[in-house]
């Protein structure tokens, strides 16, 4: 579904030129959940935006559903860490946003039924009247989920979602976005700062080093889903993985030492 093949990115900065990401090579396949993770300015939101169209690489290919990325695609929806939903609108007529921008989109009576069922979806059924001040933080968030999920997208970016929530809330996210991922099988690519986020929500993980950003290896998680951090029968696995995952953005890495294939499975 998404292919980035010798990708690289270089920013000419007011202080030099800056290589933010370097021989990236990444096969995400349809459906599948991959986190990003890695530390601050490794190139982690540059390669979403890469694979988002808002950006030219600036050398490597990147293609989604087989095609050449050249710019945003409608299939492709990307979430915030903020909500950034329009203050003056209604929960509903946020969610219906991409819809009302798309001239081509038909059907508005199908979009605003599906839009009540991923309100529905996400435990906001009763506040599709609301406006976005009377919403806390985390419901703010689970509108901007239902608005990147209007389209029915194949590919969903998403950019630190949860990271101004409450640990709780974030949890209760986390299980809501596996909830609909297995539902509907959308492709994810997720940026993350949290280890235990990246394992409870991913097929596989991908740890990025910093200057330049590259891959320095795919972690794959095959523990059960639903996962959850509270109360459960995975939380040894998940702390297994994770131990594995701090241990590599731990590390010392020189550029050169990058085993992209490298597997950790949860048993
Ligand atoms: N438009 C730009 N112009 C110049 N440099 C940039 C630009 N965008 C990103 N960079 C630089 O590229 C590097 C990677 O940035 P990026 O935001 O992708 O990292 P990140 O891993 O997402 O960081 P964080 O976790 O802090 O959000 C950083 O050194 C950043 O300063």
């Amino acid at each position: 579904m998404i292919r980035l093949d010798g990708v690289g990115q270089v920013f000419d900065g007011r202080e030099g030129r800056i290589t933010a990401l370097e021989k990236i090579d990444l096969h995400v396949h349809a459906g599948e959940f991959v986190t990003l993770i890695g530390r601050s300015g490794c190139g982690k939101s540059t390669l979403l935006r890469l694979i988002a169209g808002l950006l030219p690489p600036t050398s490597g290919t990147v293609e989604v559903a087989g095609e050449p990325v050249t710019g945003p695609r409608a299939d492709v929806s990307f979430m915030f860490q903020r909500p950034a939903l329009l203050p003056w609108r209604s929960v509903l007529s946020n969610v219906l946003l991409p819809v009302e921008l798309d001239r081509q989109a038909r059907d508005r009576t199908t979009y605003r039924d599906l839009a009540h069922t991923l309100l529905e979806m996400v435990g906001l059924q009763g506040f599709e009247r609301r406006l976005p001040h009377e919403l806390s933080g985390g419901m703010q968030q689970r509108v901007s989920l239902c608005r990147s999920l209007i389209r029915s997208p194949q590919v969903m970016l998403m950019d630190e979602p949860f990271s101004a929530l409450d640990a709780l809330t974030r949890t209760e996210l986390s299980e809501e976005l596996q909830r609909i991922k297995m539902e509907l099988s959308t492709t994810i690519v997720f940026v993350t700062h949290s280890i235990e986020e990246a394992v409870v929500l991913a097929d596989r993980a991908v740890v990025l080093t910093p200057r330049p950003g590259r891959m320095r290896e795919i972690v794959e998680i095959d523990i059960p889903r639903p996962r959850t951090l509270g109360p459960n029968a995975h939380l040894e696995d998940v702390a297994r993985i994770s131990g594995r995952l701090h241990g590599l953005l731990a590390e010392k890495t020189a550029p050169d030492d990058v085993r992209p294939t490298d597997k950790v499975r949860s048993r």
